[in-house]
């Protein structure tokens, strides 16, 4: 049976002055589905982000989102004078000094043990580990991810992708990544959506439900999004 619809965006227009950056965008995520968004520089995919976070309420169309969206971003934004654990569940309200919760859901992140570090002695990989905690704690119906992984190394990033496939089974939230890296939607979502010029979604790419992902299954889809983004693709010429 599907599930429930968390994402109900009609004809979403949104204007900064006379510049129109996303244009009658059409788009529907259910819960435990993963969705990318893939396109260029400037194509207005943080600007979407905004609008489901309900940043920007300044737009034309239908937007409906249902229950609580928790966003990470590229940057961990912790606060400095907070220790780690408080970063977890700040802004939680009466839950805000709930240590017990803020340590079952560092341990879920891999960070058991950290409670009480400050954020500066954090490397950037565990940095964005507190970030997720922070966010998954919020038992979010939708998470929004804004290039997560974007500032780490490939190694760190790799395993980042694992956590989060396996944090995303476990509490099943619909997702939306948005990502410059081709491989990381193909090897993490169900539906690869593009944004083309002119903020408009120009292709959508489902893909098959098997798990772990393998690159290689998906170069067709691959070289297609890759014509979409206008990007010569050398590697399957
Ligand atoms: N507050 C703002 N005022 C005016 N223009 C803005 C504002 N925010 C974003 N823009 C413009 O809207 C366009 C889309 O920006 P957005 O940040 O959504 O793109 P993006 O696809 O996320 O880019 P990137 O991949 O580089 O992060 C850009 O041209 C940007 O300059």
């Amino acid at each position: 049976m599907a599930r429930e619809l968390i994402v109900d965006v009609a004809g979403l227009t949104k204007r900064f002055g006379p510049r129109e950056v996303l244009s009658g965008v059409d788009l529907s995520i259910r819960r435990g589905e993963f969705v990318a968004l893939l396109g260029r520089s400037g194509s207005g995919k943080s600007t979407l982000l905004k609008i489901l976070a309900g940043l920007d309420t300044d737009v034309h169309g239908q937007v409906r989102v249902d229950g609580t969206v928790s966003v990470a971003f590229q940057q961990p934004r912790l606060l400095p004078w907070r220790r780690v654990w408080r970063n977890v569940v700040l802004g939680l309200g009466e839950r805000s000094r709930d240590r017990a919760l803020a340590e079952r859901a560092l341990a879920e992140v891999r960070l058991a043990g950290h409670a009480d570090a400050w954020p500066r002695t954090l490397s950037g990989g565990e940095a964005q580990r507190v970030s997720l905690a922070r966010a998954l704690v919020r038992e979010p119906g939708l998470l929004l991810l804004d290039e997560p992984f974007g500032a780490l190394d490939a190694l760190t990033r790799l395993a980042m992708h694992r956590l989060v496939e396996d944090l995303w089974r476990e509490h099943e939230p619909g997702v939306l990544l948005v990502t410059h890296d081709v491989d990381e939607a193909l090897l993490l979502a169900d539906r690869v959506l593009v944004l083309g010029e002119q903020g408009r979604l120009i292709s959508e790419y489902p893909l098959a439900p098997a798990r772990p992902r393998r690159l290689q299954d998906h170069f067709g889809v691959r070289a297609d999004i890759l014509d979409d983004l206008g990007v010569n693709d050398y590697a399957t010429a």
